[in-house]
This record gives structure tokens, C-alpha cells and sequence, in this order.
């Protein structure tokens, strides 16, 4: 690393690029619950927006000043003024001062084209503005970062006129020069020849701000650091404009794990994992799985081969121990496991399976033949256990249903009202029921209910969270085979279970059996009466 081991500085922008992102939406209380997250996280500065350019962000200035922020410096961003003449009257200036945050961060064009023909005003001018810009808030007593927009497309096409405007933001009193990789597309090692040479031309504390638009803003953001940048921006799980900005969550732990040598730090790295996800909860959107380092397939291993290497040493297929970053391994039960797989979910489960036996072995085909067959055993954990205790004789379901009827109505105008008939066998009893429902398989599910709560009074509480239906081969089009996963939950915790057929309310109906028995299984407050047939 370049420029010796002065710590680096972790610039939060989910606050103002992240919200640029299409699809991302946070009111000012949402803003605010973040803001404290990140402070709490250890996050050294944290931009909530740009006050003079929407109510919302004004409102998040005015209520944040009560935040006691324990480590992080709050940042106002904003633009230089419009007008080089006008600067104490700019309406943008006056608002980012006015919000009273202690760090304001302004942009200003580095590159000539845009002043040209964005702006459309001389270089003199833009210079002036940026110099007065910074300037001006400097008097107002705040410390100034210059976000020198498009600053690598710019250093391309006119070296001299990016250096300058640096060399403006410089004499204007700011405290970083952040260069911007606006457009999102160079290259690691463009960034590295390019901060070199900045280097070469001031003694400012350098900063980096990449966009994903070639899927290598955490690349170049290393890179920029190796080069010399102290401060690094981006945004938690990467939201942005566009493709987005660079991750900060990425940076965090590649500075933190692997580059110990640049000071990044954070008070509890174990933190980043449920960071990433508390901002996804806040933002209403899902956790994306395949997240480096904290995503929840960021060490899920699938491969019989891989599975068995780390059961022996985790290292030999994981960069880092997830622990590290909250994080945690998970292995997947699929037709490409081995032995390995399930003795790892058997074990995870407290289940004890005889080593080298042909039990073990049976296992692995019958989980192989019926993933053929379409059923996925990620998402539907319950009933592959109930698969592993059947095999090794710990498990009877609980009833057989012998036989099921669904009877469909398309009333025109009205509400439909679906009818299902069932009839199941629970030890020596036979329960014959009809209930309806909001279509079948909510019909299918009462019955199932209705018969069954005479003997086991406990599938009371339990109710049906989500119902996922997957055509498996979509070009046999309605004779396909379809793949029900459900999740039931008891208030307590959820469980998955699957069912696959080629008729959707048989597949619902397997799903549900496994959820029904699962449940009873895992309760063992009733004593197993044993039915005649296995539910696969
Ligand atoms: C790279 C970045 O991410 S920069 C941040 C981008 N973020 C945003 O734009 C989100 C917030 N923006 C807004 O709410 C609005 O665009 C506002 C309030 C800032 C401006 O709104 P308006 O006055 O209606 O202008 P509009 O959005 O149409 O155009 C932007 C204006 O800013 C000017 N401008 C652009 N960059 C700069 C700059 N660095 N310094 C000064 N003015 C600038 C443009 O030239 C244009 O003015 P013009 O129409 O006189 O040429
Ligand atoms: C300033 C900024 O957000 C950018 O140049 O991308």
C-alpha cells in the first residue's frame, strides 16, 4: 500500500447515491433508523442527503441533529453554486449550510466536457465556482470534502483541466479530493495510474467513490486504496444509480480481513452480516443470497466433493471464516451430494447415522432419485429430515390420507368456493371430511386440519405462511410437473416442506402432509400411530 498506514476512513453514501437507485425508497424515519445502525456499526462519516434539493432530506438534516451519534460525523452533500457571481446567495449553498451538519460534501465538474457543455461556462468559471464554492463553506466553519465528479473519464480526455479543478478545490480549502468514477466503467489499474499521478500533484487526503457500472466498483475501490486513497465511499449492499455504487459491506470486510495494513476498521466486524440485512428489511426488499460475505449462499456448499473437504477443514473451500462477518457455513442437500452432505445435515439436525453403513448410502440415492424426480430440498428442510428419520426408523407418519377429492367451482360474478373431501386413516380410525375454502389448496388444508385435530389437538396453532408453486418443465405446458414448497409457521418458527407431481393439488397436498407431520414429529407430545403408507 501507497502512503504509509493512516487509517481509512469508511464514507457511507446509502443515505443519498444508495437512494438514487431505482426501486429504493426510505422515508426520513427510515433514513434516521439507518443513520444510527451505520454509527453503531462504527461507519466514520455518514452522508444522509442533499438538504436544499427535497423536503424529505431537509426534514432527515432538522431531526438527525438530535441523533446522538456516538462515533460518526454526519455529511450534507450538494453541488457547487450555480452561478460563480452569486455564491453567498446560492439557495443551495445556504441550505447545506443551514442544515448544520459538520461535514459538507460538494461536487463539481472535473471533467471539461461537462463543464462545457453541461454547465455550458468557461473553464475559468467552473474553476471559480469550485474554488469560491468550498470557499464559502469553509468561512461558514465546516470541514469540506470536493466529490470531483466524473474525475477518471475527465483525468482521460483533459489531464490538465481535471488536475486544475483539484488544484481549485485545494486552494478553496477542501479536505479530501474524492475522485469520482461517475460513469462506473474503468479499470483497477486505470484508477491505480490515475491516483498515482494525482499523488504526484497534491498532499490533500485522497478519496474514491466507484459506481458498478462494469461490476468492479469494489475492485477499483481496493485498488484506489492500495494507490493511496484514505477514504473510501460506497453504499451498504451496494444500492445506487444505475448498477449501483460499490458495496461497503465488501470493502468493510476486504480491508478489514485482508488488508489489515490500511487501519480500516469497525467496532464489531461479527455486525456486517445483520447490517446488510437490517438495511434490506428497512428498504422492503430481499436479502441478496449471493452476496459476498454476507449473503446467505456466501458459504453454502452443494458439491459432495466440497462438502467432504470441509467437514475435514473448512478452509480448504471457504476464503474466510464466516464467523468473521456473522455470518455462518450451511451445507445443501441436493443430487449433487455425497455421503458427506447428509452425515453434515444429519449432524446439524442432532441426528446420528451409523458410519460406513449402506443405510447412509440408501439415503444419498433415494435424496438423488427424488431430486430427479423435481423435489429440492433447499427451502424445504422439514421434510427432508423427515426422510433422513423414516430411512433410519425414528419416524412413522402420524396418518395416511387414503383419499382426496377437490372439487373446483368457477361461479360467474360471485366469490369461487372450492370443496375438498377427504378421507384419512389415523391409527385404526377413519375420518371422513369435507371442508371449503378460498381455493383448493386453502380447502385442501382445512380438511386436512378438520380430520386430523380430533386426535392431535396441537396442529392448532399452526398456519400456512407461504405457498410456492414451480413448473418444472414448462414445455410439456399444462401436463408438466409442478413443485409446491410450503412454509408453515407456529408463531415460534417456520418449516418448509415440498411435494411434486404433475397435479398441482396433489403436490400441495404432499407439502401439507409433510408440514402436518413434521410439526407432530418435532412436538412428540402424542405418541406415533403408525399409518400403512410412506408419504414419497
Ligand atoms: C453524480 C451525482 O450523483 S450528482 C447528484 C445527483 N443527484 C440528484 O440530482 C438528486 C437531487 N437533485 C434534485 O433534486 C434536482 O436535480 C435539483 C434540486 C438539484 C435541481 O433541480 P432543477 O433546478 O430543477 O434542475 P435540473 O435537475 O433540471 O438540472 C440540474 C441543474 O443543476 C446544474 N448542475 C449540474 N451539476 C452542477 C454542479 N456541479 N454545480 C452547479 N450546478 C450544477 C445543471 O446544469 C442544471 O442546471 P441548468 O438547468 O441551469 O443547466
Ligand atoms: C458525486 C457522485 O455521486 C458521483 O460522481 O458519482
Amino acid at each position: 500500500m501507497k502512503g504509509g498506514t493512516k487509517k481509512i476512513e469508511l464514507y457511507d453514501t446509502t443515505l443519498r447515491d444508495g437512494t438514487q437507485g431505482e426501486h429504493i425508497n426510505l422515508s426520513v424515519q427510515d433514513k434516521l433508523l439507518i443513520a444510527g445502525r451505520l454509527d453503531e456499526f462504527g461507519m466514520d462519516c455518514i452522508e444522509g442527503g442533499w438538504p436544499s434539493s427535497n423536503p424529505k432530506d431537509e426534514e432527515f438534516f432538522k431531526r438527525a441533529m438530535d441523533l446522538e451519534l456516538r462515533h460518526a460525523r454526519l455529511a450534507a452533500f450538494g453541488s457547487t453554486a450555480r452561478y460563480s457571481d452569486r455564491i453567498e446567495t446560492d439557495p443551495n449553498l445556504l441550505g447545506l449550510v443551514g442544515c448544520g451538519a459538520p461535514v459538507i460534501t460538494i461536487f463539481g465538474k472535473t471533467w471539461q466536457a461537462h463543464s462545457k457543455t453541461g454547465l455550458g461556462i468557461s473553464d475559468e468559471e467552473n474553476r471559480a465556482l469550485i474554488k469560491n464554492s468550498v470557499a464559502f463553506l469553509r468561512n461558514a466553519g465546516r470541514e469540506v470534502f470536493f466529490d470531483a465528479e466524473h474525475f477518471f473519464d475527465g483525468w482521460k480526455d483533459n489531464r490538465e483541466f481535471a488536475l486544475d479543478m483539484l488544484k481549485a478545490a485545494e486552494e478553496g480549502g477542501a479536505s479530501r479530493l474524492v475522485l469520482c468514477d461517475t460513469n462506473g466503467g474503468s479499470l483497477p489499474h486505470e484508477i491505480t495510474a490515475i491516483i498515482e499521478d494525482v499523488r504526484q500533484h497534491t498532499d490533500i487526503a485522497i478519496g474514491i467513490h466507484c459506481h458498478n457500472d462494469g461490476d468492479l466498483a469494489v475492485a477499483n475501490s481496493i485498488a484506489a486504496v492500495m494507490a493511496g486513497a484514505i477514504h473510501v465511499q460506497g453504499t451498504v449492499n451496494g444500492i445506487g444509480e444505475r448498477c449501483g455504487n460499490a458495496n461497503i459491506i465488501s470493502i468493510i470486510a476486504n480491508l478489514v480481513l485482508k488488508l489489515p495494513e490500511t487501519g480500516a476498521s469497525v467496532r464489531d466486524l461479527t455486525q456486517l452480516t445483520s447490517l446488510s440485512n437490517f438495511v434490506f428489511e428497512i428498504l422492503n426488499l430481499p436479502p441478496d443470497s449471493k452476496a459476498p460475505y454476507v449473503g446467505r449462499s456466501a458459504f453454502a456448499h452443494k458439491g459432495g466433493i466440497h462438502v467432504s473437504a470441509v467437514m475435514k477443514e473448512s478452509s480448504l473451500y471457504e476464503h474466510i471464516d464466516p464467523a468473521l462477518v456473522g455470518n455462518r457455513q450451511r451445507v445443501l442437500v441436493s443430487e449433487l451430494a455425497g455421503q458427506s452432505n447428509i452425515r453434515y445435515k444429519a449432524q446439524e439436525l442432532g441426528i446420528s447415522i451409523p458410519e460406513g453403513g449402506e443405510q447412509i448410502r440408501k439415503i444419498v440415492n433415494h435424496v438423488k432419485d427424488l431430486e430427479h424426480r423435481g423435489y429440492q430440498f433447499d427451502g424445504a428442510e422439514a421434510s427432508f429430515e423427515l426422510i433422513l428419520q423414516k430411512e433410519l426408523g425414528t419416524f412413522t407418519p402420524y396418518f395416511e390420507v387414503i383419499e382426496s377429492k377437490v372439487y373446483v367451482e368457477s361461479g360467474i360474478g360471485g366469490r369461487n368456493v372450492d370443496q375438498a373431501v377427504l378421507k384419512v386413516r389415523v391409527g385404526e380410525e377413519i375420518e371422513h371430511i369435507a371442508a371449503e375454502g378460498d381455493g383448493p389448496v386453502n380447502a385442501l388444508d382445512k380438511a386436512l386440519r378438520k380430520a386430523l385435530i380430533r386426535f392431535y389437538p396441537e396442529i392448532k396453532g399452526i398456519k400456512l405462511v407461504d405457498y410456492k408453486v414451480r413448473v418444472l418443465e414448462e414445455k410439456r405446458g399444462t401436463s408438466a410437473r409442478v413443485r409446491v414448497l410450503i412454509e408453515t409457521g407456529n408463531g415460534r418458527t417456520t418449516w418448509g416442506t415440498v411435494g411434486v407431481s404433475t397435479n398441482i393439488i396433489e403436490a400441495s397436498l404432499r407439502a401439507l402432509e409433510d408440514s402436518m407431520n413434521y410439526h407432530l414429529f418435532t412436538l412428540k407430545a402424542t405418541e406415533p400411530k403408525p399409518a400403512a403408507e410412506e408419504n414419497h
